[in-house]
This record gives C-alpha cells, structure tokens and sequence, in this order.
C-alpha cells in the first residue's frame, strides 16, 4: 500500500484529484469507481473545478457506484443516486446513461445483485476506483463479518452506520436499514484503488488498517490484497499511526 500523508481534507482531496486528472490524461475512456459519504465531496468539487476551467472531460467515462440504499427510488432526494447527480453528474459534462449504480428498488433484490454485478464486469471493473472508509473499517457498505469472496449482495447496515450517516437525512429513522453493496471481491477487481481518510473520526480505523491484520472484522483490511492501493490520509486521520512511531 502506497501511503501519501497530507496536510488536512483540502490537501487530501487536491492530491486525489490530481490522481483521477491522471487516469483520464492516460485513457479518456476510463471505468471510475466512484464512492458516497462526505470523504470524497472534496475530490468531487476539485474534480468540477478541473472540468470548468479546465475543460477535463466527462463525456467518455464510464463510472460505478459502489452502493445505493434499498428503499428510496433512484429518483428519491435521498438516494445515491440523487446525491451523486447533485454533487458530481450534473456538474461534468458526463453524459447519464454513463453512470450506474443499483437500482434501490428493483424486485427480486437477489437479481438486481446479480445485474450489477455482471454490469460492473461489463462495463469495468473500474480503472481507478475511489473509496472511502466507515469508523468501523466498512467500504462500500461492507460491514464487519462480510466474506473477502463477496460479489454484490444486500446488506443489513449496522446501527452505528445508520447513526452515522443520520446527517444526510432529516431524521436518524429515515436511514434505510438496508442497502445493495459491491462485495468485497468485487472492489478487489478494480485496476487501482484510492482510498481516502480524513479527520480526527477516522484516526482509531486508518491506526488499525495500517496494522495490517487482515481480517473480515476489518472489512478495509482485505485491501491489503490489492497489488495497488494508494493512501492518502491527513494529519488528523494519522495521528495514531504517528504517535505509536514516535
Ligand atoms: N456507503 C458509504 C461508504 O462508501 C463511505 O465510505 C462511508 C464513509 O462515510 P464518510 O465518508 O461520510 O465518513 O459512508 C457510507 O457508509
């Protein structure tokens, strides 16, 4: 795991975008595997600076969400697919039908699992794909407990999950209970993967990635599989790892 230790979240999302710029500078028909949650909404801004003045474009790229609740419709102001069309899609010049992620709604849920995931071998696996990662080490929404064998499949989202993403909705009992997930082994597919920490909430995960103890307890752990996993962590998400080396 390559690790870039950076000043604050300001810092952290530059050098990310600097890296997806990068990707696209070397094949304009890239696969993104993009994430949600507030860790990569600097990338995103950083990613439409580029595009606006820039002129990067969008218009070739294919991406890939990891997640999307089950409950609301794609439509919903609380999907992920609201929030990504808010906060990227709709910003970029990438046209929509070049965006995918589950469909939270689709009936029988086990085969919108098996859709997804034969899109996603499709279409990707992504080239790059950005991650983010929860207090207790989930990506995507991988929760502790979940096999490094995982393919896409329906979660039950743990209460401290729900609680922490309580502030994207107008009431902590609007979270869903339950979301469709990139596996494990699904996100180990990918070409290179970019993981993203940020803040004093994340220091007690990233001191525990970096112990390099794989196990299904510690979902983020299995990243330690991946020949190509970039890091980069601010002063505040390190500051464990740091303390422990002085
Ligand atoms: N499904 C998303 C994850 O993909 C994300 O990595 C995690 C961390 O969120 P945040 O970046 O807000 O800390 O939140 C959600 O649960």
């Amino acid at each position: 795991m390559n690790i870039i230790t950076v000043d604050n979240y300001s810092e952290m999302s530059k050098t990310a975008a600097q890296l997806v710029e990068q990707q696209l500078s070397e094949n304009r028909e890239s696969v993104l595997g993009l994430a949600t949650g507030s860790t990569p909404l600097g990338l995103y801004e950083q990613m439409i600076k580029g595009h606006k003045e820039r002129g990067i474009s969008y218009q070739k790229v294919q991406t890939l969400n990891l997640d999307e609740y089950r409950g609301p419709g794609k439509t919903h102001p609380n999907s992920y697919y609201t929030f990504m069309c808010e906060k990227l899609f709709n910003q970029l010049d990438i046209p929509l039908e070049n965006v995918h992620l589950p469909d939270g709604i689709a009936q029988p849920v086990e085969e919108e699992c098996r859709r997804y995931e034969a899109l996603f071998d499709r279409i990707g696996p992504p080239h790059l794909q950005i991650l983010g990662m929860g207090t207790n080490g989930h990506i995507g929404f991988n929760e502790p407990g979940t096999s490094e064998h995982s393919l896409t499949h329906c979660v039950k989202l743990e209460e401290s999950t729900r609680a922490n993403n309580a502030r994207f909705f107008t009431s902590a009992e609007e979270v869903p209970t339950h979301a469709i997930t990139l596996g494990i082994a699904s996100i180990l597919k990918s070409g290179k993967i970019l993981l993203l920490a940020s803040g004093q909430k994340k220091a007690k995960a990233v001191k525990r990635l970096l112990d390099q103890e794989i196990s299904e307890a510690f979902p983020a752990s299995f990243l330690w599989k991946h020949p190509n996993v970039t890091l980069i962590v601010d002063r505040e998400a390190y500051q464990l790892v740091q303390q422990e080396r002085r």
